[in-house]
């Protein structure tokens, strides 16, 4: 499958500061891909180094097959980006900024915009300055995806959004993915990404520490697990199921309870030798295991002798 980001070694430092550390990573055509860690991670680095708002120290990126370094301009026709810190000209009223902005990228069809802007509750007759920071924030999503560009780039795209409105958000980004469009989307928050990301890629200090689709890393994941049976089972009977070792029977060797870590196929296969009468099990918590890449991460910049160590 054709990739649309592939980014090798990509380091970037400021001054002393670690921003990024060898990053490599290969994103595919049509694909949702979920960009996670705490703030200072590395996120928006990443992100200003694919459209060339910055330059790396190290490594290379190549997005659509080009160089953003020398096709910039060529790139960003190409790119719907959403900046995190995204800000406009606040004179202007949404639907005349909005407008300039399409004229930019060549013309998009104004029902287009109207539609998206309806979609997202946004008022495009009201002056941008006088705009809370979540209908800004939809001013920005309509720009990234008014022209239905090849590929999107969202950093926190979310953000400041209400649920309802980031529900509409998260059915555009599927939407899009659907119509073939790719979509690189930055975020702190786990189950935004669950929602539509097929791949998810974990970033601390500057580097990735977690590669995988969201299948697998729920693989990995914590349920807790009650079982009750109808007579009493032997002691050992789990003690070979792979991840239910934290799982320990009652005294009356009727309840099975704990947790069960990973894939349930094999303690259910076990179970299913003796008969169950109830059972209870909670869904794997993805934002438990996100935390857990998160454990000792120090969200705060770290010079680069003490981050190389
Ligand atoms: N212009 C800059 N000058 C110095 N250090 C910077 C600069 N921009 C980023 N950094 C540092 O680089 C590291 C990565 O920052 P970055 O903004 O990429 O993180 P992030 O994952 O996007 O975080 P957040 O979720 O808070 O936006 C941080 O330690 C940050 O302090």
């Amino acid at each position: 499958m054709e990739n649309v980001i592939e980014l090798r070694e990509l380091t970037k430092t400021y001054g002393s500061r670690r921003g990024l550390a060898g990053l490599s990573l290969e994103v595919r055509r049509g694909e949702v891909f979920g960009f996670l860690g705490p703030n200072g991670a590395g996120k928006s680095t990443t992100i200003r180094l694919l459209l060339d708002l910055i330059r790396p120290t190290g490594g290379s990126a190549e997005v659509l097959g080009l160089d953003p370094r020398k096709d910039g301009v060529a790139l960003r026709r190409r790119v719907g980006y959403l900046a995190g810190d995204f800000v406009c000209d606040g004179r202007q009223n949404v639907r005349s900024y909005l407008r300039f902005l399409a004229a930019l990228r060549g013309g998009v069809p104004q029902t287009r915009i109207d539609d998206l802007a309806e979609r997202l509750g946004l008022d495009q007759t009201t002056r941008i300055k006088k705009l809370s920071k979540g209908n800004r924030q939809k001013v920005g999503l309509v720009q990234a995806f008014m022209h239905e560009p090849e590929l999107l780039i969202l950093d926190e795209p979310s953000s400041g959004l209400d649920p309802l409105v980031q529900q509409t958000f998260l059915d555009m980004v599927t939407e899009a993915a659907a119509a073939g469009q790719t979509v690189f989307m930055s975020s702190h928050i786990m189950s935004e990404v669950e929602a539509v990301a097929g791949r998810v890629g974990i970033i601390r200090n500057g580097q990735l520490v977690a590669l995988d689709t969201v299948a697998k890393l729920r693989s990995g994941t914590v349920r807790d697990i009650e079982v009750t049976f109808a007579t009493a089972v032997s002691p050992g009977a789990f003690s070979d199921v792979p991840g239910a070792d934290r799982l320990s029977l009652d005294e009356t060797g009727t309840v099975l309870a704990g947790q069960l870590v990973g894939s349930p196929d094999a303690l259910i296969k076990a179970i299913a030798l003796h008969t169950v009468t109830s059972l209870r099990a909670t869904e794997p918590a993805l934002e438990e295991l996100f935390h857990s890449y998160y454990e000792g991460a120090d969200a705060s910049p770290r010079p680069e002798s003490a981050a190389a160590s």
